[in-house]
């Protein structure tokens, strides 16, 4: 299978968007008319550049307002498919991208459009060229797949054929398995992209906010599926229009695409019985059991700081490294790894970002196996020197630099703990934390789509709806990311200005990084208890909070003055009720959460999260101060 870019998808100059296409590994590009008018540079030149960098050109486009008009702007629209037929040959590629026409002199008329493609056919045929049509979903009077089909299937040319792209059909909501009654070889070409669902006009939800496959709601798998059904063995090109991209990184925006567009075919060819598809092999996504370990860098006081922490928290320090600064904290099945060292790479972290989580842990079913497919998809191996008496364990560079490490039940690797850490320390202390519960990440909105394209490609994960919580300085985009059985959940947390609690940690912690860990427990208020006895310091809610409590819910007074006591916030959904406190804020913003979900509640107490910011944001900027 040839993988294929439209140069429109990625930001920069045509050269600075070639060597991102290139270095992600993609085969080829579609060349975007403006990008090559943008272009300081001969058309011949510009081809060989291209192909100089092992890419090729999958198709020039768009060629617009072409089928249907009247005299005299029929003649005229031919002799413009003759100058741009000039250039495809001077640039190298032989197919077109005619997209259906918005010209408000169009006539319409299938047969008329037939014989229009018919003739253009006859044309390209005498230069060994061909003609591609693409229903636009808001094109003037061919604006379905299937009516493109039609026109093509009546023009019975060679040379004509038909192109495919995700959006136009998914947007208008036209059953993808209408793409099966048409014969393979008759599609020349077929472009994908994901888009977020939301209600808007077409050509505007079109060229601003389509997304990498996978990275939006609309069914991009189904829709290959039935690609991949009719035989059409051409290229799949990625056309995403989407305005973050266009000012993003084309590093990483490339890196995305070429990721989300094979973990997309891997699925396709998993669940379409008949796909004959020339891919990496890489086994599917890794099924996580939890969280196996989460490691701080940190030192000096610092480090003193969290271990007081972890300990009012119940946490009981559980062995030393037999090598390395490194110390073990558990409680239930939580393993916190605080790491001292002066070398290396958490010690690189720390002086990067302060104390920071520089490497978690997962359970998965077969590590080697994590560790193959993340690396198929273009994920980086980590590994550092091991030492005597050490067990290798798989790892990857997360992003943002961070590390995630791969544990399993098979392959002794869970052996870590007893093998390279002796000597408990200090006695259980327990409070009743069971496991973590999920972990926080806070990341620049921006970055948002290329995290939850990480850990859905790698891990069998499902997102949940994005949810907008306030901040009193700004918005921040919350998206949760969980195994089916919630055993693993992440949320990410999009930060959009620096003023935000959120984007405050961005700043101040120099990138992406955990901001906080949510332990469960199964009775929130025994727990809260132990943890006072142990010194722990909640963070404080307002009376406020309980006042709107106690009008929004049926709520005991005895329970209510409960809630009250521990500074506990609450929250039910039709599944379950959901219990969190917090700790105060510690070094620059982050933080731990204490959860108990009653029942099956599923989310992670959104309607509270404003609240619960307002009050860190009481303690961290002194009374009566304006906000900076
Ligand atoms: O937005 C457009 O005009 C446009 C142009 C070419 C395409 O292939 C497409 O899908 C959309
Ligand atoms: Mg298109």
């Amino acid at each position: 299978m040839k993988t294929s870019i439209a140069t429109v998808s990625i930001s920069g100059n045509l050269p600075e968007k070639l060597a991102a296409i290139a270095a992600a590994g993609f085969d080829g590009i579609e060349i975007f008319e403006q990008d090559f008018i943008a272009h300081d540079g001969n058309p011949r030149d510009v081809g060989d550049l291209i192909r100089a960098m092992g890419l090729q050109i999958t198709l020039f486009q768009p060629f617009r307002d072409f089928e249907g008009l009247p005299a005299p702007l029929r003649a005229k629209a031919f002799d413009r498919a003759e100058r741009k037929f000039d250039l495809m040959q001077e640039l190298g590629t032989d197919l077109v991208l005619v997209c259906s026409s918005c010209h408000p002199a169009a006539l319409g008329g299938i047969d008329r459009a037939a014989d229009d493609f018919a003739a253009l056919g006859e044309r390209a045929a005498k230069r060994g060229l061909r003609v591609g049509y693409e229903a636009l979903a808001w094109g003037r009077h061919v604006n379905d797949h299937r009516d493109a089909w039609e026109i093509v299937r009546r023009a019975d040319h060679a040379n004509v054929g038909l192109i495919l792209d995700s959006f136009h059909t998914l947007a208008r909501k036209i059953d993808p398995d209408t793409i099966r009654r048409i014969p393979g070889d008759k599609i020349f070409f077929v472009q994908l992209a994901d888009a977020p669902q939301i209600d808007m006009d077409l050509l505007y939800w079109s060229r601003h906010f389509r997304n990498m496959p996978g990275e939006g709601d609309l069914a991009v798998t189904d829709f290959m599926r039935a690609v991949v059904a009719t035989g059409y063995a051409g290229p799949v090109s990625l056309e995403i229009f989407n305005d973050q991209f266009r000012g993003g990184s084309p590093k990483t925006i490339a890196q995305d695409g070429h990721r989300a567009l094979i973990a997309l075919m891997d699925d396709v060819k998993r669940q379409e019985p008949v796909a004959r598809l020339d891919l990496p092999v890489m086994p599917s996504r890794a099924s996580v059991a939890g969280v196996a370990f989460v490691e701080f860098a940190t030192k000096g006081d610092d480090a003193t700081t969290l271990e007081t922490l972890l300990a009012t928290m119940g946490f009981a320090r559980a062995g030393q490294h037999i090598a390395k600064k490194l110390t073990l904290w558990t409680q239930g099945d939580i393993r916190i790894v605080v790491n001292r060292e002066t070398t290396g790479y958490a010690s690189n972290a720390y002086t990067m970002h302060g104390t920071t989580v520089c490497d978690i842990g997962l359970d998965v079913d077969d590590a080697a196996a994590a560790l193959a497919r993340a690396t198929a998809l273009g994920a980086q191996p980590f590994a550092q020197p091991i030492g005597p008496g050490e067990i290798d364990i798989p790892a990857i560079r997360g992003l943002s630099g961070s590390v995630l490490h791969f544990l399993d039940q098979t392959s002794g690797l869970n052996d870590v703990w007893s093998v390279e850490f002796k000597g408990a320390v200090t006695p259980p202390q327990n409070a009743g934390l069971l496991r973590i519960d999920h972990l926080a990440q806070t990341m620049s909105y921006d970055a948002m789509l290329s995290w939850s394209l990480f850990y859905t490609t790698l891990f069998d994960m499902q997102k949940s709806p994005m949810v907008d919580v306030v901040d009193p300085d700004g918005l921040v985009r919350s998206q949760a990311l969980e195994t089916a059985d919630g055993a693993f959940r992440i949320t990410l947390n999009g930060a959009e200005t620096h003023r935000t609690m959120a984007g405050h940690f961005l700043a101040d912690s120099f990138g992406a990084s955990v901001q906080h860990i949510a332990f469960a427990s199964d009775d929130i208020f025994a727990t809260a208890d132990a943890m006072a006895q142990r010194g722990f310091q909640p963070l404080a809610m307002s009376d406020n909070y309980y006042a709107d409590l106690t009008a929004r819910f049926d709520l005991a007074p005895e329970f209510l003055a409960q809630l009250k006591r521990g500074n506990i916030l609450y929250d039910e959904d039709a599944q379950g009720v959901f219990l969190q406190f917090y700790s105060q804020p510690y070094a620059g913003g982050m933080f731990f959460e204490i959860v108990q979900r009653r029942n099956t509640y599923t989310g992670y107490g959104a309607a509270n999260a404003p609240f619960r910011i307002a009050a860190q944001k009481r303690l961290m900027r002194p009374k009566g101060m304006p906000k900076s």
